[in-house]
């Protein structure tokens, strides 16, 4: 079966797929419901098999009840047409497979034979140390060949060195064009949009510099704490966890000169190039631009929940941060001197992704002085929950008494409403299709995930070397004070329209 790709032309999606840790969070809670959806979409080339490895020891039907009954758990009712469901299931195999010893990889050569001609993708649904070994089983198994690709989760690493020796690891036996390195972010239908927000609109491609805009925010706020990912999670911190990957995808998505054309490498060479020039720490800096927190016991949505210091599993002593707020910036001719503040914290009042781009006043004002304040453009880019873009602008207030008052308001394109009859899919479902057809301008270059550590890393280093606690915040508030005074010393507020 062959699907569209972004040009339009047809790329084949028959694939054989095997899928490490089939038994994981993540697997269960994300990919096979993301694959049933392509099941359902009829996406899912007739011929694709999908084989599930996992350390646990299953027959394959109970194999397929426990897939089923993720999917009932995971997918909603509505959405689990039985036809499909029964369509998918019948697709699935398993096998049970220690990852780090060669002995069982045969399974997976003897697997392939009756699915030669078509290209095998694995997918490493497994932490990052795995990577290496698996890929050096694999080949050694001879269950690859010259098609075969592999897709690897985030975080690659812990920082620099860690993710380089992984790649390194992969890179011996795939080369790049056949590695896919997820940022399920990239998959979101929004963030896509901003591509063709940015590139198709001859209104904001003129725009989009330091001479029509004052400042940048992104906001990515998460309402959940620590999901029993504590050991993960506390050698990690939200800097790892969320900047170094999803929110700096974000500020190349926004900051980026356009590419020649849409290609994977035309992309990511522009991506490469907003990451080189993002703003160095100073000592200065620091203490200035930088909040880091930790969730202390609070309530989120009525629940009273419990501080990072306390989930399960905790270490008493931690000061790994939940929340993080920084001022930076690019250092190049089209964003000097634009600052672009962002944030991300778990434990927040509620799950809101989104991005402002804040437009420069007019150069010269002629309407109320009490309303100075409102006399600029926003752009809303909203993430999730709803998927959406808003452009606020100013009008007349309506009325025979309001003179020449100005109103705010949004022209507005929520996603759910303008397009009722389509379905958002889930970033994994995107993503999944762009592998199955060979495409890789949805996942970041090796290139790219190294400069972003290196940022990371001189970041993490200045912390060190302070050895300051986080500043604490309730759960449920919206970080720190530190984090909007750290704003507002720049006479701006974090946008609160929600
Ligand atoms: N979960 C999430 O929301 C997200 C996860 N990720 C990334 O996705 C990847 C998977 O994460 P997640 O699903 O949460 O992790 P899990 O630990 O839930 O799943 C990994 C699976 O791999 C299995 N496994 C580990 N070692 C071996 C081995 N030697 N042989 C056979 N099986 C083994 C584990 O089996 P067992 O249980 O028996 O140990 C487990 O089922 C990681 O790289 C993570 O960073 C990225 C973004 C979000
Ligand atoms: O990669 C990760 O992302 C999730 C947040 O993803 P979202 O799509 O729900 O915004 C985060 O909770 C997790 O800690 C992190 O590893």
């Amino acid at each position: 079966m062959s699907q569209a790709n972004r040009s339009g032309q047809t790329a084949s999606t028959e694939i054989d797929l095997a899928l490490f840790g089939a038994l994981g969070d993540l697997a269960q809670r994300k990919l096979f419901p993301a694959l049933f959806q392509l099941e359902r979409e009829g996406l899912l080339d007739p011929n694709t098999r999908l084989l599930g490895l996992a350390r646990q020891d299953y027959e394959l039907e109970d194999f397929r009840k426990q897939i089923d009954k993720a999917l009932h758990t995971y997918v909603k009712a509505e959405e689990l047409d039985s036809e499909a469901l029964e369509r998918f299931l019948a697709r699935l195999d398993f096998r049970q497979l220690d990852f780090t010893t060669v002995d069982g990889y045969a399974a997976i050569r003897e697997w392939r034979q009756d699915g030669l001609a078509r290209p095998m993708v694995v997918y490493l649904s497994v932490a990052a140390k795995l990577y290496g070994d698996i890929c050096r089983h694999l080949d050694a198994s001879g269950s690859l060949d010259e098609q075969s690709r592999v897709v690897v989760e985030k975080p690659i690493g812990y920082d620099l060195e860690s993710s380089a020796e992984i790649n390194d690891a992969i890179g011996e036996v795939f080369p790049e064009s056949r590695v896919y390195r997820i940022d399920h972010y990239l998959g979101k239908e929004t963030v896509q949009n901003l591509i063709a927000l940015r590139f198709a609109n001859p209104l904001f491609g003129t725009q989009w510099n330091q001479n029509h805009i004052s400042h940048v925010e992104i906001s990515v706020a998460e309402q959940v704490g620590i999901e029993g990912r504590w050991g993960y999670f506390d050698e990690a911190g939200q800097l790892r966890d969320m900047v170094q990957n999803h929110l700096l995808q974000l500020v190349c998505l926004i900051a980026m000169d356009p590419p020649a054309n849409l290609d994977a490498d035309a992309i990511r060479d522009e991506k490469v190039k907003v990451l080189k020039a993002l703003k160095p720490f100073t000592d200065d800096m620091l203490g200035r631009d930088v909040v880091r927190g930790q969730y202390t016991a609070g309530t989120v949505n009525g629940k009273s929940v419990p501080g990072y210091l306390e989930e399960e599993g905790a270490n008493t002593e931690s000061h790994t941060e939940t929340f993080v707020a920084m001022k930076t910036g690019v250092s190049n001719w089209r964003w000097a001197g634009v600052p672009f503040y962002i944030r991300t914290g778990k434990r927040m009042p509620e799950k809101l992704s989104q991005i402002i781009i804040h437009f420069r006043q007019q150069p010269h004002y002629i309407f109320d002085p009490d309303q100075r304040g409102l006399a600029a453009n926003k752009l809303v880019i909203r993430l999730q929950p709803e998927e959406g873009i808003a452009l606020e602008v100013l009008t007349k207030d309506s009325g025979l008494d309001k003179g020449m008052r100005l109103r705010r308001g949004p022209l507005h394109l929520d996603f759910n409403s303008a397009f009722p009859k389509t379905r958002i899919p889930d970033a994994y479902e995107r993503l999944l299709l762009e592998v199955m057809k060979g495409q890789q301008y949805l996942f970041v270059r090796r290139d790219e995930v190294e400069h972003a550590w290196k940022w990371c890393d001189s970041l993490i280093e200045a912390w060190n070397d302070r050895a300051e606690p986080p500043r604490r915040y309730p759960a449920g508030s919206w970080g720190p004070v530190a984090s909007i005074a750290m704003i507002t010393q720049d006479g701006r507020s974090w946008y609160e329209d929600y």
